[in-house]
């Protein structure tokens, strides 16, 4: 399945960057940082439904989705656009992401953003932290429970948000246990790349009331905003929709549109 190839990777990668900088001075650098404000967290507790926009060249399900890849403008248009904050893929063989491209959009915009990544050692967490990341990803089919609370409260003590991902009852029981604040539900599963909002749906009333909601993947337009937005999502996660659109704040005011609409109701 990818998301063990992903996952067997990413712990190729991390051994590799060990060889460089090691666990223990990784450690000391991030937690000499000044600690976060959970900023990420705020962003999406905001009244009405919050967006996550997602800079995103390729995926596996998708293959390339972007040949041109002016990332720093497009995390511009994302800010210009009123997004709430932005999710940048890291991972380079399948996402075609890196590293240096969240460094640099880090240093082009000012919103709250997520370094997303598959996190399989803590060691990605301190690299989160130096990168200037708000948030990390946490996968529950990746992650035990108790890796999610060791995890988690790592995140606690840089000041980082976790995003802790599930799409079955089972993982979201674990995310509950381990403490997550913030728990996704990814519409795409990751077996056979189909979407179902309805998972979303389903799952839904299982998420404590005081944990953000967070429905991720498979937006294509307004519509399914409006949709989720009924259920009840605190905030969504688009990438795809968004990096082929050739207005990004016209195509993102169709969508805040949209759920102010569910919200009247
Ligand atoms: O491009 P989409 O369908 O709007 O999806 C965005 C985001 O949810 C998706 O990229 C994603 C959700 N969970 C992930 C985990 C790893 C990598 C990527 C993801």
């Amino acid at each position: 399945m990818i998301l063990d190839e992903l996952a067997a990777y990413a712990a190729y990668r991390v051994e590799e960057a060990k060889k460089k900088l090691s666990p223990e001075e990784i450690r000391t650098q991030a937690e000499h940082l000044p600690k976060g404000d959970f900023r990420f967290e705020k962003a999406l507790k905001k009244k009405g439904m919050s967006f996550i926009c997602e800079v995103k060249k390729a995926s596996p399900s998708k293959g390339v989705i972007a040949e041109e890849f002016p990332y720093t403008e497009i995390a511009r248009a994302y800010e210009a656009a009123g997004a709430d904050c932005v999710s940048v893929l890291t991972e380079p063989k399948w996402f075609l992401g890196s590293d240096d491209i969240f460094r640099e959009i880090r240093e082009t915009i000012s919103l709250p953003m997520i370094r997303k990544d598959f996190t399989v050692d803590p060691y990605q967490i301190y690299e989160a932290k130096l990168m200037g990341a708000d948030a990390v990803l946490l996968i529950c089919a990746l992650l035990p429970t108790e890796k999610l609370k060791e995890y988690l409260a790592i995140c606690e003590k840089l000041g980082l948000t976790a995003l802790v991902e599930t799409h079955d009852e089972a993982e979201i029981a674990s995310a509950v246990e381990a403490g997550a604040r913030v728990i996704g539900v990814n519409n795409r599963n990751l077996k056979n790349f189909t979407v179902d909002f309805s998972n979303s749906a389903k799952l839904r009333s299982l998420i404590p009331e005081e944990a953000v909601f967070v429905a991720e993947s498979g937006v294509k337009d307004a519509s399914d905003v409006g949709a989720l937005s009924a259920i009840g999502a605190d905030a969504v996660l688009v990438g795809e929709a968004l990096m082929r659109a050739a207005d990004k704040q016209t195509e993102l005011a169709r969508f805040r549109e949209a759920a102010d609409e569910q919200n009247q109701d």
